[in-house]
């Protein structure tokens, strides 16, 4: 049974930092916004966890295998070199989405995003133990986006299809599963899942080629770690490209650190 724990990073007033005392420069925010998910990535990544920048305001992140302290420790390393902080939000389930729910909920209940006084906020529980199984990661890929849409259209044409295939993959997982899909660039989208079989992952794909008329495949791997399930489901994607097949599932035992 997978026991996801996911982490909700809240960047603390951050709505009147971007205007005070004058709007600041666009770029200069999205450098800011961009370095700080770079910094986060990297924090999180060599702990084996994973960090999607989702609103670059709010990220989400799957965190098993990060304790308390190294919560702590990333909001002192963003605090020492950034000129905001952020709120962490912990907590663990078996579907992600409520992981997630829970986690903004201890955020939220200590005060607005825009309130000046709250700051720092640090609460959650962590999954202390950890097991093969606690982590599902279905990475999911368009079938031949190079060839039917980068080769061929605008780029701008091309996001467009691909934008709305990850729309509808985005809001079928969350709303029939409980987990959480995010674009990872390219035509790629990386989903923190439940337990889930290949006829579920199926539906899915059926599902988004028939609402968006894009094709995807897709590779799952399990994990104690957001690493561990991910490398494993990379694997398992390329076995899809080799045999030609839509769902491939990998074992957690095939995931090496790298
Ligand atoms: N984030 C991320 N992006 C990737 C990964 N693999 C490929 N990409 C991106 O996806 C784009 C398309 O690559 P592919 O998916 O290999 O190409 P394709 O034309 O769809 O071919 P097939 O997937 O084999 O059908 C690349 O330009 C990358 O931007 C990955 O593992 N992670």
């Amino acid at each position: 049974m997978t026991t996801t724990q996911v982490t909700l990073v809240q960047i603390d007033n951050y709505g009147p930092w971007t205007v005070t005392p004058d709007p600041r420069r666009e770029m200069d925010l999205q450098t800011m916004q961009s370095r700080l998910f770079a910094d986060l990535a990297q924090f999180v990544g060599s702990r084996d966890g994973y960090v999607f920048f989702t609103r670059f305001d709010n990220m989400v992140a799957v965190t098993n295998g990060l304790d308390s302290a190294a919560h702590e420790r990333l909001q002192a390393t963003v605090r020492n070199r950034y000129p905001v902080t952020v709120s962490l939000g912990v907590d663990v389930a078996e579907r992600p989405i409520d992981a997630l729910e829970t986690a903004t909920g201890r955020v939220q209940n200590a005060g607005s995003a825009q309130d000046g006084d709250r700051r720092e906020v640090l609460a959650g529980t962590y999954r202390e133990e950890s097991d093969d199984d606690d982590v599902a990661i279905a990475h999911f890929d368009v079938n031949n986006a190079t060839g039917k849409y980068t080769d061929r259209l605008n780029e701008f044409d091309s996001f467009i299809r691909i934008e709305q295939g990850y729309a509808a993959l985005m809001r079928y997982m969350r709303e029939e599963h409980g987990a959480l899909s995010f674009f990872v660039g390219g035509d790629n989208v990386i989903a923190a899942c439940p337990d889930l079989d290949q006829a579920d992952y199926r539906a899915a794909i059926d599902h988004v080629n028939e609402a968006a008329d894009v094709d995807l495949k897709v590779g799952v791997g399990h994990g104690r770690s957001a690493h561990e399930a991910g490398f494993a489901a990379k694997h398992a994607l390329e076995d899809c490209r080799y045999e030609g097949t839509t769902v491939e599932f990998a074992g957690a035992t095939s995931a090496t650190p790298e």
